[in-house]
């Protein structure tokens, strides 16, 4: 083979690309051949001139943005902690949360500031409108779609949020105990039913157990119960897609194409409860569901909603209900077993709270004056709270210490779980202790500031009370009509993380109807 180049022989100072080119060569037994088409070597030298401009530019940048935060001094050409955001890990969250207060670190170019301080935090979250907007992660919006009114920032969101709040007052969600109690029920008889000698990871039947309870309060009879399943099926593509770091291309095989596809078949579904919800309504039939109650409140008044937005919000509820709720649910679980001194204490209220008739649901009365109840969830969600972190991104220069100000474009991540397990706040913060909650004038009680389990500010859980009725309701509810054993693994105090956290051996649990002694 003739070499087709003519250029004179390349030294290292005329050409580093050449130059080592040459030197390949002359380690092979043939000759390498630059076909006529291909760049000449100068060529290549610019190129690799740029490239490496770039990459001296990327760590510039890098140590400019980061100046005295905690943080790898030099962070990894283009792709940064890409590798790590893959697998994410606490362990690896508890290293960067031990690097300081704040700290810094980058994926793909995406300069990061993470907060672990209560402060810092807090302040993050209170900065949305401000200096900050909700991220969530970036495969939210092309998943959600971007209209999705999740995405809105500011008074915009202030004002819609205000009016989807009032179907979240205590009063409200009320009117759907007695139904949450009755799919509780019949999902408790299904367990039972599948239960063999062998413990279980329940992370499949909790999860469908979820999506079927919210369905019906949100979407009422609207959503047939023969779809449930199929929606419940599709929202399982959607939660594996958001992760903090996906594939940037949405072509078809990667996990966010897979999602937008289950979004589309989902949002058929929910685009039809919403038709069929107003049509209810107007033909004069009572509210019988959260979309019903909306529709009775915007036909009094001008601002009509469309299907489509109707059909979204409760999207983005699924989103929530379905994931944290499910980890929060099997934690509570996994507790009470691992417990079994709780789980006697809960009993015993219970019992007493319901007179002995077990055969009918609990009030929102009754369930607030279970106060062990109360405080075994509060502290079950502390323990183990779904909800890591929450990315912002920053949207003016913010100034979160009198020292440093994140730039523009930053993504800021206020942490939840160092404020929950403050050492100062929750002593022996790695423990199991409901009691914690039990005295007002404890640390606990006294912190509130510190129980970022719902995080704060105006983007605040929306669902935070249904979640907490919905929790204590089913705990309350299977504490007295099932016994369950954890089959422990060396997994099980371990955490995986797929949008929230879960116990990396699925929670095995064995189900059998409650044994009275
Ligand atoms: C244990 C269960 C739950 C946990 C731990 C949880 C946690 C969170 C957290 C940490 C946030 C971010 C708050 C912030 O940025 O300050 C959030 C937001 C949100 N959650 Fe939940 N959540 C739960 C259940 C639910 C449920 C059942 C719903 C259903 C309605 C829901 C709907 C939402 C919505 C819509 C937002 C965004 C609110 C906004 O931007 O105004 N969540 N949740």
């Amino acid at each position: 083979m003739a070499s087709s180049h003519s250029a004179p022989a390349p030294t290292a100072e005329s050409s580093p690309l050449a130059f080592f080119f040459d030197q390949f060569q002359s380690q092979l037994p043939f000759q390498l051949t630059f076909p006529a088409s291909l760049p000449s070597p100068n060529v290549w030298t610019s190129i690799a001139v740029v490239v490496l401009s770039l990459l001296v530019l990327e760590q510039t940048v890098w140590r400019a943005k980061r100046k005295f935060l905690p943080g790898d001094k030099w962070t990894i050409p283009i792709i940064g902690q890409f590798v790590n955001s893959l697998h994410p890990s606490l362990e690896n969250y508890q290293k960067q949360w031990a690097m300081g207060p704040l700290s810094a670190t980058s994926v793909f170019n995406m300069f990061i500031v993470i907060a672990s301080a209560n402060d810092f935090a807090r302040k993050i979250f209170n900065s949305s409108g401000t200096y900050t907007e909700p991220m969530l992660v970036a495969a939210a919006r092309p998943i959600l779609e971007h209209d999705n009114w999740v995405f809105l920032n500011g008074k915009v969101h202030i004002d819609y949020r205000r009016m989807l709040n009032q179907f979240f007052t205590r009063k409200s969600l009320s009117m759907y105990l007695s139904l949450q109690d009755q799919i509780a029920r019949e999902h408790f008889q299904e367990w039972l039913a599948d239960s063999t000698d062998e413990a279980q990871p329940v992370m499949g039947p909790m999860r469908y157990f979820n999506m079927a309870t919210s369905l019906r309060v949100f979407c009422g009879s609207h959503v047939p119960r023969d779809t449930v399943r199929l929606i419940s099926d599709k929202y399982w593509l959607i939660t594996k897609a958001l992760e903090l770091v996906n594939f940037p291309l949405h072509i078809p095989g990667t996990k966010v194409y897979n999602a937008i596809q289950a979004r589309k078949v989902a949002m058929k579904h929910l685009l039809k409860a919403a038709a069929l919800s107003k049509a209810h309504v107007r033909a004069g039939g009572e509210p019988d569901c959260m979309m019903d109650a909306w529709c009775k409140v915007m036909f009094a008044q001008e601002r009509e909603y469309s299907d489509k937005e109707m059909a979204q919000v409760v999207l983005s509820f699924l989103f929530a209900s379905q994931d944290a709720m499910t980890s929060g649910l099997i934690y509570a679980f996994q507790h009470l077993a691992d417990h079994p001194e709780v789980l006697a204490k809960v009993r015993e209220e219970q019992e007493q709270i319901r007179g002995g008739d077990l055969t009918r649901g609990i009030t929102l009365e009754e369930l607030d004056s279970c106060t062990y109840l109360r405080a075994t969830v509060k502290e079950s969600l502390r323990l183990k709270p779904p909800v890591l972190m929450v990315p912002y991104k920053v949207t003016a220069p913010f100034p979160i210490t009198p020292d440093y100000t994140a730039p523009r474009g930053t993504m800021v991540i206020p942490s939840l779980y160092p404020s929950l397990h403050d050492p100062a706040v929750y002593p022996e913060p790695t423990s199991f202790l409901p009691e914690r909650w039990l005295d007002p004038k404890g640390t606990a009680e006294q912190s509130p500031k510190n129980y970022l389990v719902f995080g704060a500010g105006a983007h605040r859980c929306i669902g935070y009370e249904y979640a907490l009725m919905h929790i204590a309701m089913v705990v309350g509810t299977a504490s007295v009509l099932m016994d369950w054993e954890h089959s422990t693994t060396q997994e099980s105090e371990k955490v995986q993380i797929i949008a929230t956290i879960f116990p990396k051996d699925g929670c095995l649990l064995k189900f059998s109807p409650r044994q009275r002694k």
